[in-house]
């Protein structure tokens, strides 16, 4: 850009009638692009000498650029003659340059005819400037021909439309009048074609005083939309089509039913250990028609025993099971799983923040758009308080919003553990953010102290779970240490006296990153729950480096959340695949997220997940687009091959229209090392995606649901077992692959108390050695 806008400088100082003028204002023009790159555009400048960012030249001064030009003509000269439009390799137009040499010599006047003064000049661009850009389409396009231009003049022209094919700010204002990014840079191309055989002399000098850039761009945008909707109708209106079919503005208006209700909105607003989720279950008890929506099916079940022992009859619903209790008119239920079709009196969604979960918000934006309920109570902290707010003015809900404080604070402990794991005490949990860890730790623990450790991680099922929460909870046995990820932060009722975190940072998937705020805040305020044998809770950390972190995190006000998570409905992408009906699934989610239009306050949910299952699933033949669709939210770990081979062997069954196996053994007996745990793991996560698919897809399609109950019960089981016993190294499920504490400089996992003792005992017998050595 600043190799083009030199050579143009260059042109114009050394042609014969040294248009002055022209080259100021070019020159300013630059200056002003120089000083102000748009993020937007898609030219990156150049370092440029310091002269060219000179203030706005006079023309007394302007006389002395003849000297400046000397000085830097070699400069010029040598951008000039290196300078080569670079055309951008995934761009549609190619050979640009030859393109626009259609006529060019033709086009190129000798030397000009009329020269105007100064004022003249300035009141013909003051007249172009305001011309209507409908009148100059018109006028450009009853032209035969163009009027000759001087060289310089073509020059500039050529590469004032060069940028303007590049232009993001122009690429992305195109979209607004439905010609795609992908179809701009040919419509520009095409236009600049046409600019450069039509014009006159009044539009050419006006934008070579305007340069390359903003300013010329914004004067040529409009009449480009008015050369594109007479050239290319066709592509506009299947672009318009395309982007209407990925609407997702105003998503309160897909659910009319809710929105003639006059629904009651009551926000339970405050931090763990609060009361909110208990009393919003008491209104949910005393309706006669109750649903409760949680994050998760281990707290679904919790709800839903807890409801049936205090006599209110209650059904459970999560994406794999379903239990049906007669006469009951309460469910509970996982979020994903609510209806919104049925009518309540009240309905209750817990962890409301979790609208802004970018994976999982969409589901509880549906059920706050959607639910048909008198008397809708929200449970969670104050993070998306103004975005409900919002989407309760858009709505008309009523919104009444119940403040609430923590019953006993919490309370950090400064001292720490000393990074020593010896110093655990019992009604203590430690959470680590990895597997790995966690068996660490449970392993250090139960090695060099009396304790013996339950452990609680995502990748166990909600029975295990349960289970090992039982056992810590019990006070009758030996188990009074809990070893916990991040998984311990939501839905169980634990009698933890004190949460120490193992360490503060955790693998996001790419690198390490430190805990963000409301996890470790959500995590903490687990510690000393109401009616628990700890009412009075305590935090602190292993490390004594850590505490400062925790203690900030704890301090910090809960950030407002500005988005909140949508994703289409399967008649949505339905919609969306007409307009592109040869597409491959996973490519039309990629097309449909680039292409949809959100209203500010919504995000697209992340679909790399889904795409990637949608990709694998490309080689299944035989499958609806809508079976497509069902299948990429099964609940499959997708770092996992094992469990990815089952999920595209059931897919391909079910394509063949043969009775889906669960083609897997059951294991004898209980885990002996990490490997067989990991493969307990697994086999109970297949076999939960085999109920899964039963519950979403025909049931008779899945003839086995019986025995994948039973499977997963024993297996659920069998891992509690292994739990009690485990007591050996832990593996990783990407063994071989690098270690993602190696991946952040300056992160170290903290060293287990096996390592402190080894290091210890290495330099005991080296001092030994030394002693036996030394002379006596
Ligand atoms: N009024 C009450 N009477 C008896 N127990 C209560 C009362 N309020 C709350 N509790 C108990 O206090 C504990 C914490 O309450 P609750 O789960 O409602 O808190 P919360 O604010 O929803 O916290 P979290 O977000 O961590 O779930 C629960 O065990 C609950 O049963």
């Amino acid at each position: 850009m600043a190799r083009g806008a030199a050579k143009c400088l260059f042109f114009l100082y050394s042609s014969k009638n040294r248009n002055f003028f022209t080259v100021r204002n070019l020159f300013s023009g630059c200056l002003l692009h120089f000083s102000h790159p748009s993020k937007s555009s898609p030219c990156n400048f150049p370092e440029i000498p310091t002269q060219l960012q000179l203030p706005p030249l006079h023309f007394t001064t302007f006389r002395k650029f003849g000297i400046f030009a000397e000085f830097h003509r070699h400069w010029f000269c040598s951008l000039a003659e290196n300078d080569k439009p670079v055309l951008d390799s995934t761009e549609s137009v190619q050979n640009e340059d030859e393109c626009n040499k259609f006529d060019e010599e033709e086009r190129i006047s000798k030397p000009e005819t009329e020269i105007l003064g100064p004022e003249e000049e300035r009141l013909n661009f003051a007249q172009t400037a305001n011309r209507d850009p409908v009148e100059i389409y018109k006028e450009l396009k009853d032209t035969p021909k163009g009027e000759k231009q001087s060289r310089s003049d073509w020059d500039t022209l050529t590469e004032i439309l060069r940028c303007f094919s590049k232009s993001g700010w122009a690429s992305n204002q195109a979209l607004a009048v439905y010609i795609g990014a992908s179809f701009f840079p040919t419509a520009a191309h095409k236009f600049g074609k046409f600019f450069l055989k039509k014009c006159n002399t009044d539009l050419v000098k006006y934008l070579v005083s305007l340069g390359p850039g903003d300013g010329a761009d914004k004067f040529l945008f409009p009449i480009f939309v008015e050369y594109c909707m007479e050239e290319f109708p066709d592509e506009i209106k299947r672009f318009r089509k395309m982007v209407e079919s990925a609407d997702m503005t105003k998503p309160h208006t897909w659910f009319p039913f809710a929105r003639v209700m006059k629904r009651k909105i009551v926000y339970h607003c405050g931090p763990t250990n609060s009361g909110k989720t208990y009393n919003a279950l008491q209104r949910f008890m005393e309706a006669k028609k109750g649903v409760y929506c949680s994050p998760l099916r281990l707290l679904a079940m919790e709800v839903f025993d807890k409801v049936n022992a205090l006599g209110v009859y209650c059904s459970l619903l999560t994406g794999q099971e379903k239990k049906d209790f007669p006469f009951s008119n309460h469910v509970a239920c996982t979020v994903e799983m609510v209806s919104t079709d049925e009518l309540y009196d009240v309905a209750v969604i817990d962890e409301i923040q979790m609208m802004a979960d970018p994976g999982r918000g969409y589901a509880w934006t549906r059920a706050l758009l959607g639910l048909k309920a008198d008397e809708i109570h929200l449970c969670g902290d104050p993070s998306v308080l103004n975005l409900v707010r919002q989407i309760c003015a858009d709505t008309g809900d009523e919104l009444e919003e119940l403040h609430y404080e923590r019953f006993k604070p919490l309370v950090v402990e400064a001292k720490t553990l000393l990074g020593d794991l010896k110093n655990v005490r019992s009604g203590d949990c430690i959470v680590a953010f990895s597997r790995r860890e966690i068996f660490e730790v449970k392993l250090a623990i139960e090695k060099y102290t009396k304790h013996r450790c339950c452990v609680i991680y995502g990748a166990l099922p909600p029975e295990t779970r349960r289970h090992q929460a039982s056992l810590f909870n019990n006070q009758d046995n030996e188990f009074d240490v809990l070893v916990a990820s991040d998984a311990v932060g939501m839905g169980l009722n634990l009698n933890i006296r004190r949460i120490v975190f193992y360490n503060l940072s955790k693998y996001n998937g790419d690198k390490m990153v430190p805990v963000p705020a409301s996890q470790v805040k959500q995590i903490a305020g687990r510690a000393g729950r109401r009616g628990s044998r700890y009412p009075d809770g305590l935090t602190t950390t292993l490390h004594l480096e850590d505490l400062d972190y925790l203690i900030e995190c704890l301090k910090k006000p809960f950030d407002d959340v500005k988005k909140v998570g949508l994703f289409p409905f399967f008649e949505q992408v339905e919609l969306f695949a007409g307009q592109l009906p040869d597409m491959k699934f996973s490519k039309l989610l990629e097309k449909f997220g680039e292409n949809c239009r959100l209203d500010g306050i919504y995000f697209l949910c992340q679909h790399l997940h889904i795409r990637k299952i949608a990709n694998m699933l490309e080689k299944v033949q035989g499958l609806s687009l809508e079976d497509r669709f069902n299948f990429c939210f099964a609940p499959v770990n997708i770092r996992d091959p094992k469990a990815m081979y089952h999920l595209l062997r059931f897919a391909s069954s079910y394509a063949q229209e043969l009775p889906v196996n669960i083609a897997m053994g059951m294991p004898k007996c209980a885990a002996r090392n990490d490997s067989e745990l990991l493969d307990l793991e697994t086999r109970h996560q297949v076999l939960s995606m085999y109920l899964w698919l039963s519950n979403h897809f025909e049931e008779e399609r899945f003839p086995f649901v019986k025995k994948a109950e039973t499977m997963a019960t024993d297996i659920a089981q069998l891992l509690g077992e292994s739990l009690v016993k485990a007591c050996w190294k832990p593996e990783s499920r990407n063994a071989g692959k690098s270690k993602p504490q190696e991946k952040e400089d300056g992160y170290q996992r903290p060293m287990s108390i096996i390592k402190l003792r080894e290091k210890k005992r290495q330099e005991n017998s080296q001092n030994a050695q030394q002693l036996e050595k030394a002379p006596a």
